[in-house]
């Protein structure tokens, strides 16, 4: 499990172990990280040139210290300070190994990276116009971010209004002990490139944290919560999905969604709805059968408008459902909980239209959007997105990001509905059900696009494959 922690509580675990250690030996081992990760990225320091954008605080500090490492290997390190005093010692420390401080109106030489120091946890959203014009000095250069890219929300996950400023974007983000908000989190995620931490324990202790709220499940969390069949297994002990989806204007919704129920994660699939998608459903699965018992519903899916009827039949069996598309519109007509255990499934514009916000507040907010929408509906909410979020009623967020932009076609939505409806069929709890099911949606898709283009269909039948690339 990848862990992203708040400021809070990493300047809490931080502080608990500074106490344990020498002055400034966090520092020394968060900036020699760096410095090697900068080597590693330079490929030879010699002939090198990296430019600092440093600013009043730790976060300053730590490219300073780093610049000393890499200039002693032979980088010329330019320091472009934001701030009258950035860190003295690291300063000291740098000026010592041969880097050098550029006077204002000094152009310096066009460098091979930046490392973008300008604030990290203590940092507000923007820049202020000093470090904007640092930036903008070297446009084009890969750009290391230090913690984080300067100027995004480091415990929400947005970016700056446009009336607090611009925010870094970098090639490599460079952290120190765990994960913060902020990487797992987009817009402010797309911001950061990929993501090192590096670590901070070593002789004298590591940093002890709380249990993360904002998380993001890896192969090996989904190998263990997935449910497997054992020798004794049969097909009932395993879940049966329903699926209620589709309708005589999208009939190719319904399909979809039972493209994904019937992807061989439950022990059986019923398909009730249009009877025309019914006759094609038969031809296209001849293993999906008519009504009858199921341990969960998935609905809603090209529902059109028997979307309300779908989700009132449903929820009459007082069964875990997956609420998507149509059907969403109608989770609060019933009065009451929609059901003892649901997921909803909306993208942007319909969580907008269930929160009455518009479109683009959700996608500047979609961490606090997804978080209010769990509270407020009392369901698990999964909010699809070039990272998918999947919110739990108590606040706990998971964040997805398996799928390749190619998933963004049409239907694709509908294949995960069907999918978390066979997970939650399984025996597996709505937050899990989500989770699990949006990564393995995901990691279906980067299957079936091996970089190129895909069709929702390619989704549902890559299934399989990434359940058996999971580690054993
Ligand atoms: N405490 C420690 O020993 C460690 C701290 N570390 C580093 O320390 C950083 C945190 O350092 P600080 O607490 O000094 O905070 P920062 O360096 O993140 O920034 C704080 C300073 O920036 C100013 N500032 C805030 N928002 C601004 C904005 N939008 N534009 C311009 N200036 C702004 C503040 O007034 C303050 O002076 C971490 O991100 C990490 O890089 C690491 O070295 C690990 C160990
Ligand atoms: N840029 C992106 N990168 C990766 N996945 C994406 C991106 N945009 C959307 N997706 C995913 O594509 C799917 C689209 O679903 P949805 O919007 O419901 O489409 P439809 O209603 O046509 O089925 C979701 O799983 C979503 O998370
Ligand atoms: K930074």
């Amino acid at each position: 499990m990848r862990r992203a922690h708040t400021v809070e509580e990493i300047r809490s675990a931080e502080a608990a172990l500074m106490a344990t250690l020498p002055e400034g030996a966090l520092m020394e081992r968060a900036s020699t990280g760096l410095a090697h990760l900068v080597a590693d990225l330079l490929g030879a320091c010699y002939g090198r040139t990296v430019r600092l954008l440093v600013g009043s605080g730790d976060n300053g500090g730590d490219a300073l210290y780093a610049g000393a490492v890499l200039a002693r290997r032979g980088c010329r390190v330019e320091v472009r300070a934001l701030s009258s005093t950035p860190h003295p010692a690291g300063l000291a420390a740098l000026r010592a190994a041969g880097g050098r401080l550029l006077g204002a109106d000094e152009p310096g030489r066009r460098p091979d990276l930046v490392l973008d120091a300008v604030v990290g946890i203590g940092g507000r959203p923007g820049l202020r116009d000093d470090a904007a014009a640092a930036l903008a000095e070297v446009a084009g250069v890969p750009v290391v971010a230090v913690d984080v890219p300067s100027g995004v929300g480091v415990d929400t996950g947005e970016l700056p209004t446009a009336a607090q400023g611009t925010h870094v974007t970098a090639d490599l983000t460079v952290t120190f002990g765990t994960h913060r908000v902020c990487h797992l989190v987009d817009p402010a995620a797309a911001a950061c490139g990929p993501v090192h931490v590096v670590p901070l324990g070593g002789p004298g202790g590591d940093l002890v944290l709380a249990p993360a709220s904002v998380t993001a499940l890896q192969a090996g969390d989904v190998a263990r919560l997935l449910p497997r069949p054992v020798g004794e297994s049969q097909k009932y002990d395993r879940g049966v999905v329903g699926v209620r989806a589709g309708s005589a204007r999208y009939p190719g919704a319904g399909l979809l969604c039972v493209a994904g129920a019937a992807s061989g994660l439950a022990g059986m699939v019923r398909y009730v709805g249009d009877a025309e998608v019914a006759a094609t459903v038969k031809a296209q699965h001849p293993e999906v059968v008519g009504d009858g018992r199921v341990q969960a519903w998935a609905v809603g899916s090209g529902g059109d408008e028997d979307a309300r009827r779908h989700l009132a039949e449903a929820r009459a069996d007082e069964v875990p459902l997956v609420v998507d598309a149509d059907a969403l519109r109608h989770v609060t007509d019933f009065g009451g909980p929609l059901a003892s255990a649901a997921v909803l499934t909306p993208h942007a514009g319909e969580l907008a239209t269930m929160l009455d916000v518009e479109r683009s507040a959700v996608e500047a907010a979609p961490l606090a959007h997804v978080r209010r929408a769990a509270e407020t509906f009392g369901a698990v909410v999964l909010l699809k997105g070039r990272r998918t979020l999947v919110a739990d009623r108590d606040g706990d967020v998971r964040a997805v990001g398996t799928g390749p932009a190619w998933l963004a076609t049409a239907g694709a939505g509908d294949v995960l509905t069907g999918l978390v409806g066979a997970l939650l069929a399984s025996g597996l709890a709505p937050y899990d059900a989500a989770s699990v099911g949006a990564w393995l949606h995901g990691s279906a898709a980067r299957l079936a696009s091996a970089g190129g283009p895909l069709v929702a269909g390619d989704v549902a039948r890559a299934i399989p494959s990434a359940v058996r690339a999971l580690p054993a």
